[in-house]
């Protein structure tokens, strides 16, 4: 089996590695990070190898998962063009970064994936936009690209002009759901429901309400109306959302992640 390799074992570079896991044994993988500390302790919880410098890790790897910030690619891609070849698979997980700009950096020849992912690939329950160039993978890679990030979860290959998209509604919206939950238990605590079960329902409502979109096929709002009851209690929440303006938010949420995305 041909290695991944994971250069930074932050945030998400630790999502992956424990996503991974769930498919993959401990030897298909190893990882390395600046932080060396933080390399020791995730090796000792996952029970992965580590290396010392991002050559070592470029070396042992076919598939090679950049997973620094965007503002550090530079220098990384100056120090992994003359260690990485045309046969190794460079994924980057950067917002913003192009193709282009990577084979740019790193060599026209050299072979690249840009894919955005989010964190619940922690748990299998992730969701990846990916975009590469079909003709330069042999099947059996394009086979391996599947088997990664469909180990993280959901993956879709998109066309690479929506790739800010994806940012906007999956890379980042985690964190417009977290804040969400933490809002929607705060108001339940506020009438008394203890912490715990506020943050429990919360949740399960969200994770509830997003199997139903899955499962069923059913517009969402279809199914916002079957929870509203003429006169009832929810129309009364939901026209309160809007007088606060709450799809229009979300929008603006995504217009600013969008230019963010564009401005890397
Ligand atoms: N956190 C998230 O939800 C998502 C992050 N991403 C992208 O993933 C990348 C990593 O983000 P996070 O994990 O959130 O950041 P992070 O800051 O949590 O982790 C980055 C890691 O890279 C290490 N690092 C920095 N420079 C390095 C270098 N030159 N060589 C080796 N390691 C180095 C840092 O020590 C750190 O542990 C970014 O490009 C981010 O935009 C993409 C999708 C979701
Ligand atoms: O906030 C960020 O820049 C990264 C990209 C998507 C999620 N986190």
């Amino acid at each position: 089996m041909a290695k991944i390799g994971i250069i930074g074992i932050g945030n998400m570079g630790y999502a992956i590695a424990k996503g991974l896991l769930k498919q993959y044994g401990k030897e298909d993988i190893v990882f390395t990070d600046v932080n060396q500390d933080r390399c020791a302790q995730v090796s000792k919880e996952l029970g992965i190898d580590w290396v010392k410098t991002n050559q070592e890790c470029a070396k042992l790897a076919t598939y090679i998962v950049l997973a620094v910030k965007p503002q550090y690619f530079d220098p990384l891609l100056e120090q992994l063009k003359d260690t990485v070849t045309e046969k190794n698979v460079i994924i980057s997980i950067a917002p913003g970064i192009t193709t282009t700009q990577l084979k740019e950096k790193l060599g026209e020849e050299k072979r690249v994936v840009r894919a955005m992912p989010n964190t619940p690939a922690l748990l299998g329950e992730g969701m990846t936009g990916v975009c590469y160039d079909e003709k330069s993978f042999s099947d059996e890679e394009k086979h391996a690209i599947d088997s990664i990030f469909t180990s993280l979860g959901k993956m879709r290959i998109v066309e690479e002009r929506l790739m800010n998209a994806v940012v906007c509604v999956s890379g980042s919206s985690p964190a417009y759901v977290y804040l969400f939950i933490e809002a929607l238990a705060d108001s339940a605590v506020k009438y008394g429901l203890p912490r715990d079960a506020a943050y429990e329902m919360a949740a399960q409502a969200v994770v509830g309400s997003a199997r139903m979109v899955l499962e069923t096929g059913e517009h969402p709002g279809a199914l916002k109306d079957k929870v509203c009851s003429p006169g009832g209690t929810t129309i009364a929440g939901v026209s309160a959302l809007e007088e606060f303006g709450f799809r229009n938010a979300v929008i603006k949420a995504s217009d600013a992640c969008f230019k963010k995305c564009e401005k890397i």
